[in-house]
């Protein structure tokens, strides 16, 4: 379907900042309209996480019922705990089945992961017209065990580094997860699973968004190479660090390619 030959609102405002509205947009009735202040009148908010509460379902859901009569509309407010729990679960049952397929016992890493690490980046690229010369992200590896993404919309963007430094677009899935392998489990395996360099490139037209959850260990678990995981004869790739002294490491070195790695290894 075709537009209406009007000129480009955006290009407008941007050319007058909106000083010169044309006739065709006044509308005389706004300043008549009455307007109630977001007072007394305000649209009701509706806790996603009480709903789902044993305890206190049966009260939001009675301010749901009522929502749905009175108003029509209603906003949902949901911390991203329930999100967080979600792919969490993931993380730690992804963890179980490469602890066996690595001959480790699960407990090993889930004993590290007792009062685990977790934090959630929501990352947002703006269209870029000249997007072959700029990047989203720089290329990195993350410093987590598993980072799990979510793509938001179904815009292409991630890229991995394989080894001949070539860059694999991720083509992203509609409900599917990307996880990858952080530094932390590259060195808990001494290298046998790889932490990869990734980057993220904008698109020309639309933007692009995704949610990445950061699963670490606990702050108190050591990280180092797994003793399970390092044969006898063979050689310790990484060097044994307290978390604090690791994410110490990671914060004071820019987001480079793979430094913090290269300043564990022994
Ligand atoms: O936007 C993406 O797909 C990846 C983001 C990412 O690599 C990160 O947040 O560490
Ligand atoms: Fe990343």
């Amino acid at each position: 379907m075709e537009s209406l030959p009007v000129p480009s609102v955006q290009a407008m405002v941007a050319a007058t900042g909106g000083a010169h509205v044309p006739a065709r947009y006044l509308r005389p009735e706004v300043a008549a309209d009455a307007v109630v202040s977001n007072g007394e009148a305000a649209m009701p908010i509706i806790d996603f996480e009480k709903l789902l509460h044993p305890d206190e379902s049966r009260g939001e859901s009675a301010r749901l019922h009522e929502a749905c009569q009175e108003w029509g509309f209603f906003q949902v407010w949901s911390t991203l705990d329930a999100y967080s729990a979600a792919v969490k679960n993931v993380a730690d049952r992804l963890l179980v089945i490469m602890s066996k397929n690595l001959g480790l016992q699960p407990e090993v890493i889930a004993n590290k992961c007792v009062d685990a690490l977790q934090s959630v980046r929501m990352n947002c690229y703006p269209p870029c017209a000249q997007a072959d010369k700029i990047l989203g992200f720089s290329p990195h590896s993350d410093a987590d065990l598993l980072t799990i993404v979510l793509q938001v919309n179904e815009i292409q963007g991630l890229q991995v580094k394989r080894d001949d430094d070539t860059w694999v677009p991720v083509q992203p899935l509609e409900g599917a997860f990307i996880v990858n392998v952080g530094d932390v489990l590259q060195i808990f395996t001494n290298g046998r699973y790889r932490s990869v360099e990734h980057r993220a490139v904008v698109d020309t037209e639309r933007e692009r968004m995704s949610i990445a959850a950061f699963h670490s260990p606990s702050i108190h678990a050591t990280i180092g190479p797994l003793s399970e995981l390092v044969a006898d004869q063979e050689m310790t790739m990484y060097k044994t660090v307290d978390h604090e002294s690791f994410l110490r490491f990671l914060f004071s070195a820019k987001l480079d390619g793979k430094s913090l790695l290269q300043r564990m290894k022994l």
